[in-house]
């Protein structure tokens, strides 16, 4: 793909190129090199990650604009593959959510997903959330497309409906969503995998099936999800749960036994971390640039 087509359309590109398209979470730019290298086509930077990864809080409005954009630069300096980012509810009205737009697409991302809840939100598969009427989610989208400085940049539009008003209720918000301009949409925390179907069928955009781990929502594979007509899955926290475990059981081991002589075969070795990060070029760029210094 031409280097310098934007985000946003490399983002469309890889929609078109993969049917449905794997959507996977990466939670530093060193995940995002390893999940290009591994053959992703698209790039997820999770809010709920943002929070628990970059700061130690949870999933609960609380992080801010500035600290989303910290991780989709760093994302964003060291890979082309196209970046869909958790945006929550904007970070607040109408101007706060125009200038989120405009600062995520100068930080290089090609797709934000913007939900209804209120902004005291939570994960969207925890019980007990609230969410802003259809006309003020219709006012978000609407500030949310008026603000795109790349007529490619895609606005996804979420919707939390389905567990606080029902299938019909969420499936009608998210019709209202795309008369507002949105782009894609994505019904969250969805039971029964017809739903995405009945999704699919009404908004007759591309959807998005978020098949995060410990949720409301059965593990459904991409062969169940493309006879449901979904366009996206998303899988936005797996590496991150997984590496977690992984050094949870670094930590308790070497502590416990004072070595790590029980874990090293669970490590990545130096070998391979200087392979993905390609270290061996910059040395020899180092030898050659510098040598005069030596
Ligand atoms: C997709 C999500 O918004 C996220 O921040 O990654 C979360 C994921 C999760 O908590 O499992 C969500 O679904 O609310
Ligand atoms: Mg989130």
């Amino acid at each position: 793909m031409n280097k310098q087509a934007t985000a946003g359309t490399r983002f469309r590109a890889a929609l078109s190129a993969e049917s449905p398209l794997q959507i996977i979470g990466a939670i530093n730019a060193y995940h995002a090199l390893l999940a290009t290298q591994t053959g992703y086509k698209a790039l997820y930077l999770s809010g709920g990650g943002v929070a628990a990864g970059s700061l130690g809080i949870p999933d609960l409005g609380i992080s801010t604009l500035e600290d989303v954009l910290i991780d989709v630069r760093r994302i964003t300096d060291v890979t082309e593959t196209p970046l869909l980012v958790d945006i929550d509810t904007g970070f607040g009205g109408a101007f706060n959510i125009a200038r989120s737009i405009k600062s995520i697409i100068k930080a290089g991302a090609g797709a934000v997903h913007i939900e209804d809840q209120v902004q005291a939100k939570r994960c969207g598969h925890r019980p007990n959330k609230a969410i802003v009427s259809q006309a003020e989610m219709v006012d978000r989208i609407k500030a949310a497309v008026d603000a795109k400085t790349d007529p490619d940049f895609v606005i996804m539009a979420r919707t939390d409906a389905l567990a606080v008003e029902g299938l019909q209720s969420a499936i009608d918000r998210a019709c209202a969503c795309v008369e507002a301009g949105a782009d894609m949409i994505f019904p969250e925390a969805i039971t029964e995998l017809s739903m995405y179907q009945q999704f699919a069928d009404a908004v007759k955009v591309p959807v998005l099936a978020n098949i995060t781990e410990f949720g409301s929502t059965p593990l459904f594979t991409v062969d169940e999800l493309r006879s449901a007509h979904v366009s996206m899955v998303l899988y936005p926290l797996s590496a991150f749960r997984a590496m977690n475990q992984a050094a949870l059981n670094v930590y308790q081991a070497v502590r416990k036994d004072g070595t790590q002589a029980n874990v090293v075969n669970t490590m990545q070795t130096r070998a391979a971390l200087y392979e993905h990060l390609n270290y061996h070029a910059y040395e020899q760029k180092l030898d050659a640039l510098f040598k005069g210094e030596k």
